[in-house]
């Protein structure tokens, strides 16, 4: 039986999963959890990426002594963040967080100089500040000159790891830098940012062999031997590679800190309607393109819970927001706002009363206010979706830890008027070992793994009921046009 691990680190945790091919079923066994988050140093929020790193090979010395003695390992993190690469290989500083603030404004400067319409022509990337162009736009110049390479986070653990540099194309689309027609940098781009193309690494497909772990780490670590295969090394591309879907017309959710709903395309859509409604074509595996959104997400709620010291569990804010009517307020979610204030809490209460809305007090009728609000905004999504692609869509697959909040599930069906599957939550990682499964050839292809998910998971149904939402959505367009 071969061993695959997979190494998924989203932007609020990480967890590493042994996954085994069992009786035709994908068995899956969580070998370490850890938490994640950045925090304000030298001048910037900044991901601990050298405690990421040691949770890796903790969790690879948990699994030797549980006799595992080889795998192949693949490893997916959050998007758009980077690691600048000294000639000798050592990082000039720790990443800055996609959310740190100096990015604010860089999309309009940056647009004066070249023509958003150009930049969306060449990339078909969605503008969000956090994009990899904007922080390098935003990068200290003199720390860009000093770096041999710079490589995203996936990319640079997988060269901590063994020593090789990679520039997976799911990941690097998320740059904003990738040539659509020409599959490169984009050179035009580059110059603009003055930066030399051989900074960036080989442009690699996911499902490519990346190399042995390095000697030193067996040395300094009671480790398995592992095989590293660069597999969709965005998250959100894994976990689409990794979504229970058949048929044609389909839409996926990966709803985790992020909620990023979208189709699954095989050629981009830039056209106007999708450039005005800021849609992205984000480079899947295997020749595909996700066509998507990013929505604010379950961020909101985890604000939500920091801010109230994680009194109560997620499920338990989930119970609590079931106790109240829905769509009593609703907030736009992707109101830059709620990106990264000060107090999620404040700014939702402020955002209530400054729409002419009740103030939400309890952690119960805040987190009851963020899920009515992500289900408006994802009906809302899926209707734009069909207008653009004009194709139709009949289900939605809701999978990651979002997938576990039963009624903000069945509160999208019903806005939505679709079929809501949901699971896996960890369709991340599935995803992640899925491209390790197809380029060792135990499976054929992303459909064999698609059916492998839907019989080896319990993927909850959830039809849409009747519901009044005219009104609903009166209000949330009536909210949102007045904000
Ligand atoms: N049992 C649960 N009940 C309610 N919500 C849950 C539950 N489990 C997870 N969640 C929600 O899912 C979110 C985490 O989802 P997930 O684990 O997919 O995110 P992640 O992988 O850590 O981050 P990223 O989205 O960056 O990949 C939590 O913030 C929480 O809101
Ligand atoms: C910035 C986010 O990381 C990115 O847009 C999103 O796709 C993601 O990676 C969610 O984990
Ligand atoms: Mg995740």
């Amino acid at each position: 039986m071969r061993n695959y691990v997979a190494v998924d680190i989203g932007a609020s945790s990480g967890r590493m999963i042994l996954g085994n091919l069992v009786e035709g079923k994908l068995n899956l066994r969580e070998v370490h959890r850890f938490k994640n988050g950045f925090t304000f140093r030298d001048g910037h929020d900044r991901w601990e990426i050298d405690g990421l790193i040691h949770e890796i090979f903790a969790g690879l010395e948990k699994l030797k002594q549980e006799g595992v003695t080889e795998c192949t390992l693949g490893i997916d993190t959050w998007a758009v963040d980077y690691v600048l690469v000294a000639p000798g290989g050592e990082k000039l500083a720790d990443p800055i967080s996609y959310r740190d603030s100096r990015t604010q404004n860089k999309i309009a400067e940056l647009t004066s100089e070249i023509q958003k319409d150009d930049i969306y022509q060449k990339t078909g990337i969605q503008f969000l500040e956090l994009n990899t162009l904007y922080q390098l736009y935003a990068e200290d110049q003199e720390l860009i000159k000093q770096a041999d390479k710079i490589l995203l986070i996936p990319d640079y653990i997988g060269y901590v790891l063994t020593g090789k540099k990679a520039a997976e194309t799911t990941n690097a689309s998320t740059t904003q830098m990738l040539n659509l027609r020409e599959r490169l940098f984009d050179k035009d781009l580059l110059m603009h940012l003055d930066i030399d193309p051989c900074q960036f690494a080989e442009l690699t497909d996911a499902g490519t062999y990346l190399g042995e772990m390095k000697p030193k780490w067996h040395e300094k670590y009671d480790i398995p031997a592992c095989r590293v295969i660069t597999v969709a090394t965005h998250d959100t591309a894994s976990a689409v590679v990794g979504t229970p879907a058949k048929g044609k017309n389909w839409a996926f959710l990966s709803s985790g800190t992020w909620s990023l709903i979208g189709m699954e395309l095989t050629a981009p859509n830039t056209g106007r309607m999708a450039f005005e409604e800021n849609y992205t074509n984000e480079w899947g595996a295997y020749g595909t393109y996700r066509f998507l959104k990013n929505i604010m997400g379950l961020w909101i709620v985890q604000e939500i819970a920091r801010n109230s010291d994680s009194r109560l569990s997620f499920s338990e804010m989930a119970d609590q927001a079931n106790q109240y009517p829905f769509f009593k307020q609703i907030i736009d979610v992707n109101d830059p706002r709620f990106n990264h204030p000060v107090h999620m809490i404040t700014e939702i209460q402020n955002y209530c009363r400054e729409t002419g809305q009740d103030v939400p007090e309890s952690i119960g009728e805040l987190t009851n206010c963020v899920y009515g609000s992500l289900a408006l905004r994802y009906a809302k999504e899926l209707e734009k979706m069909k207008r653009i692609t004009k194709r139709d869509i009949e289900a939605l697959y809701i999978v990651g830890g979002g997938s576990s909040v039963a009624i903000l599930n069945q509160l999208t069906a019903n806005l939505a008027g679709v079929t809501v599957y949901a699971g896996p939550a960890e369709a991340t990682a599935v995803g992640n070992l899925s491209v390790q499964m197809i380029t060792e050839r135990e499976i054929k292809d992303v459909d064999q793994a698609r059916d492998l998910v839907r019989n080896s998971f319990d993927i909850k149904e959830y039809k849409p009921q009747k519901i009044e939402s005219a009104s609903v959505f009166e209000k949330y367009d009536k909210i949102i046009r007045n904000k």
